[in-house]
């Protein structure tokens, strides 16, 4: 199995911690955050873009791609990796979590879930297995088990039916994953149930995986309950393996998720805002569509030296985000996730030189979030 996770250094008094995951096609510094691609591509950005702003893993989601153009051409195509042009690692979600909040769900039962496209109505079925098969075929480093995601808020009966549900999918995924060049991680349910999260834990790390996910969380939760979480739920996971929280997040979610052990991020937040003109800056977020960037001809972020900040204007950007030009979109995301990968690798180095809560409160200062 070519993966391995090294542990290579905990930060003074905190959880945080850095390490390297290495897989087929190549190294993943960790802490890390992983622009999401869903559909093949991260939305507007080239691979070559994504090197630039040294992108080290991306993530693809299997419910758009078995629906959309279909997991057997990707395969016929040589794999996601071949597909889309891009030779780093990647990291496919399982279909779990799309499936509850995308598709019109018709009926899950122990085999599996019916439901209806959300793009033509069209029905399908996904079990476990179809899942693997599908995470197979596109051939990507790291692959998520298929879970049962129950809804937020849900009732502790609920919730407890559904991680036992996710622990006995995730012991038919492991039957059915044949492919030792991916790493399959098992994914935490529990809600917000400490004792159910404890024994979601319990029963996931029985078996010996690569990896394992925290999931459940940014499902619309108010943040307080989402850090309650988070203060308990990654120590319930093997030190000596990566933690991934899924789905999250901005800034302040990434920072807060280090600081409590996690290791591993996603999120579409941050390309998604920057096609709406949100942009992060070291002095907090600014919504460059606001009249008054007409005229300012400084950098989006005075203090950021991406290609972005460094040959365009707010007033240049501002203009064409309010003609909907296309450009504009491509340049809020090239800076965004700039931002937050180069807030990843300065919260890396803090780490080595311990001196995480220092960064921390310098940039929760900077930015407005003390
Ligand atoms: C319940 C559950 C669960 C997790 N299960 C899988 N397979 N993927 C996820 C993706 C997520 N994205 C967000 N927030 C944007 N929360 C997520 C949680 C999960
Ligand atoms: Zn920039």
């Amino acid at each position: 199995m070519s993966f391995e996770y090294k542990l290579k250094k905990n930060c003074c008094d905190t959880k945080a911690r850095v390490g390297e995951l290495s897989t087929p096609h190549g190294k993943i510094d960790t802490p890390i955050f992983m622009p999401v691609g869903t559909k093949a591509t991260v939305k507007s950005m080239s691979p070559e873009e994504l090197e630039e702003i040294k992108s080290q893993i991306i993530l693809s989601n299997t419910y758009h791609l078995y629906l959309r153009p279909g997991h057997e051409l990707i395969e016929e195509a040589g794999g996601l990796h071949e597909f889309m042009n891009w030779e780093h690692p990647i990291l496919t979600d399982s279909g779990g979590f799309q499936v509850f909040s995308l598709g019109d769900l018709n009926e899950i039962t122990e085999k599996g879930v019916t439901f209806q496209s959300h793009l033509d109505g069209s029905k399908h079925f996904i079990s476990p297995e179809k899942s693997i098969e599908i995470q197979m075929s596109l051939g990507a480093d790291i692959i998520m088990a298929f879970d049962e995601c129950a809804p937020y808020p849900a009732k502790r009966d609920y919730v407890k039916n559904s991680l036992e549900r996710t622990t006995r999918w995730l012991e038919r995924c492991i039957a059915a994953h044949t492919r030792d060049d991916q790493a399959l991680f098992g994914i935490m349910q529990g809600g917000m149930y400490r004792d159910l999260r404890e024994e979601s834990a319990q029963q996931i790390t029985q078996f010996d995986l690569p990896g394992y996910a925290i999931g459940g969380l940014s499902v619309g939760e108010p943040k307080e309950e989402m850090l309650e979480v988070l203060d308990y739920a990654p120590d319930l996971l093997p030190e000596d393996k990566p933690r991934y929280l899924m789905g999250v997040g901005t800034p302040f979610d990434l920072f807060e998720g280090v600081m409590r052990g996690v290791d591993m991020f996603d999120c579409v937040f941050p390309t998604r805002i920057a096609r709406n003109g949100a942009v992060f800056t070291s002095h907090g977020r600014i919504t460059i569509r606001n009249a008054k960037f007409k005229k300012d001809f400084t950098p989006l972020d005075h203090e950021c030296d991406c290609y972005v900040c460094n040959n365009y204007t707010r007033g240049y950007i501002r203009h064409l985000i309010k003609r909907n030009e296309i450009l504009g979109l491509r340049l809020t995301t090239y800076h965004n996730l700039y931002f937050l990968l180069d807030m990843m690798e300065k919260i890396r180095q803090a780490i080595k030189e311990d001196r995480f809560l220092e960064y921390r409160a310098q940039f929760y200062k900077k930015y407005g979030l003390e």
